[in-house]
């Protein structure tokens, strides 16, 4: 894994991941996984449920090093890699607050972070224990801590599944505001198709398991003209290309 320059992209090419059970039976989640992912661009890896998404972030994460291949990650002089999994894993002994500086390094860690936690709504709550947040807020808290870093790339994991549609909605617009405020390069792991089209630069599809890139779905509209209409056309030119997806 090289570090590289803050213009560079995200490069992943794995050519093979696979998990052996104690058993010693094989589970290939990856074969031939290679795609790239722009500076500032925000792209979502989209694939159907146990094809090896989840697998691939903990790699470029570092979290799985048993694969064949290799990537390289952006970096840039403020942080290098952030993360928002699906469980918003805030430490309990700590305010919400204290969780989003903790992700700091010690020199930055009384940095203002007001417009961050103005823009993610969370000026009123800054002050509470994770055992008092609902599960909305949890989420918000952990986009805080990851935008805080204002890391060179930000991975996510579906980071608003099992949110009821009216959250996640609401969750979606907010990740938007502040990622156009800092768009900083973004990938993010989802099977939902129209959250990808709301949220992306570009969709990368993937196969079911083991995945590898069947194509690319790019959206170059403005997210300001996402309306209804044009989310249902996208929607259409997205199942004519990918009839087996949606
Ligand atoms: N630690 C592990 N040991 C054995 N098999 C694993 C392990 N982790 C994942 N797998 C298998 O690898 C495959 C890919 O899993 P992964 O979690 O990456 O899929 P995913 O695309 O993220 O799924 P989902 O959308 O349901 O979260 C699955 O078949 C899974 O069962």
């Amino acid at each position: 894994m090289q570090p590289v320059g803050a213009a560079a992209p995200l490069r992943v090419d794995i050519a093979e991941k696979t998990f052996r059970s104690a058993e010693g039976i094989a589970v290939k989640a990856l074969e031939n996984l290679s795609f790239e992912v722009r500076q500032g661009e925000f792209a979502c890896l989209l694939g159907p449920s146990g094809c090896g998404k989840t697998t691939t972030l903990r790699i470029l994460l570092g979290l799985d090093q048993d694969f064949k291949g290799s990537f390289e990650l952006p970096t840039s002089e403020t942080g290098r890699i952030a993360a928002v999994f699906q469980e918003p894993t805030l430490l309990p002994w700590r305010t919400l607050e204290q969780n989003v500086r903790l992700g700091l390094p010690k020199a930055r860690r009384n940095i203002d972070l007001d417009w961050l936690f103005k823009a993610l709504g969370l000026v009123s709550v800054r002050s509470l224990f994770p055992a008092e947040l609902s599960l909305g807020l949890a989420r918000r808290a952990a986009l805080a801590r990851a935008f805080a870093t204002e890391p060179a790339i930000l991975l996510l994991d579906e980071p608003f599944v099992s949110l009821d549609e009216q959250t996640a909605s609401r969750l979606r617009y907010l990740l938007l505001d502040i990622w156009s405020a800092r768009p900083t390069t973004a990938l993010m792991v989802t099977h939902n198709v129209r959250e990808a089209l709301m949220l992306s630069d570009r969709i990368i599809v993937l196969s079911a398991r083991p995945a590898h890139v069947l194509g690319y779905f790019d959206v170059r509209l403005p997210r300001q003209s996402r309306n209804p209409q044009v989310m249902s056309d996208l929607a259409r030119s997205f199942s004519q290309k990918f009839p087996d997806v949606m």
